[in-house]
């Protein structure tokens, strides 16, 4: 098992450097863009809501880090169950420039007993990406509650052509535990499918962030952890890495939620 610090500098460049707040503004997104790069490395992405995809596309590009992907959410936070309503999200989320869209599985309908409606979403969300644009899928776990559940989300989405699943919008009582991990980490061993995993909402530690990827090495090998498979959603883990690592917090509040 790797220590904290090594740990540390991996969650760094594995984050979606998160800022998802109604207020946000252009200039709070240019500083969001400005906290992605750290003498640790630059975070994997950054994600924001859609109609600052354009200037956070822009921002890095003149910062030199257009390696760090621009990713935003569509039927966010309901996770409502409508399937043309999350096409069209998505297709303008695309259009806008995002490189990754977080899409809510319609997670209220699943508890309800419709398995199909959140297939078609995540199909009709996967379609809108087209071939270029990673989906990832939001599950809710913290709602799902139960076990059954969140393996069934986990499943329904991976099998409509999920890139990521997602455990949380960070918008809920319950987000990333290690239960709801372990599930969902469990259904992409499962599957055999180039799926990966992003633990989202409550994750604001570096002991929180190592409990995570302990996970992950532990369900899915040391060597499957890279940006391709696996990142968190933090709106304020990257402090936290920063100072565990005794490096300079550049890092500007976004104002959390
Ligand atoms: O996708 C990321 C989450 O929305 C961030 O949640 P957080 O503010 O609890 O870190």
């Amino acid at each position: 098992m790797s220590d904290i610090n090594t740990r540390s500098k991996l969650a760094l460049q594995l984050m979606d450097n998160t800022s998802l707040n109604l207020d946000d503004t252009a200039e709070r997104i240019v500083e969001l863009c400005k906290s992605s790069k750290t003498a640790a490395g630059n975070t994997a992405a950054v994600c924001v809501y859609p109609k600052f995809v354009p200037v956070a596309q822009k921002t890095l590009k003149e910062l030199g880090l257009a390696n760090v992907k621009v990713a935003t959410v569509t039927n966010f936070p309901a996770g409502a169950a409508d399937v043309e309503l999350a096409r069209r999200e998505t297709e303008e989320a695309v259009a806008l420039g995002a490189d990754e869209v977080d899409v809510v599985f319609p997670y209220r309908a699943l508890i309800e007993g419709d398995e199909k409606i959140g297939f078609d979403l995540v199909k009709a969300a996967k379609e809108a990406c087209g071939n270029g644009v990673k989906l990832k899928v939001i599950i809710e776990s913290g709602e799902l509650k139960e076990e059954a559940l969140i393996r069934k989300a986990s499943d329904i989405s991976i099998s409509a052509g999920a890139d990521f699943i997602k455990t949380s919008t960070g918008k809920v009582p319950v987000n990333a535990t290690p239960e709801a991990a372990r599930i969902m980490l469990t259904a992409i061993k499962e599957s055999g499918k180039d799926v990966g995993f992003k633990p989202a909402g409550g994750v604001r530690t570096a002991d929180d962030a190592k409990l995570h990827l302990d996970l992950a090495a532990e369900i899915l090998g040391e060597e499957w952890i890279n940006s391709d498979h696996y990142r968190f959603g933090a709106s304020s883990l990257l402090p936290n890495l920063l100072n565990t690592l005794d490096l300079k917090d550049d890092h500007v509040d976004n104002g959390g939620y």
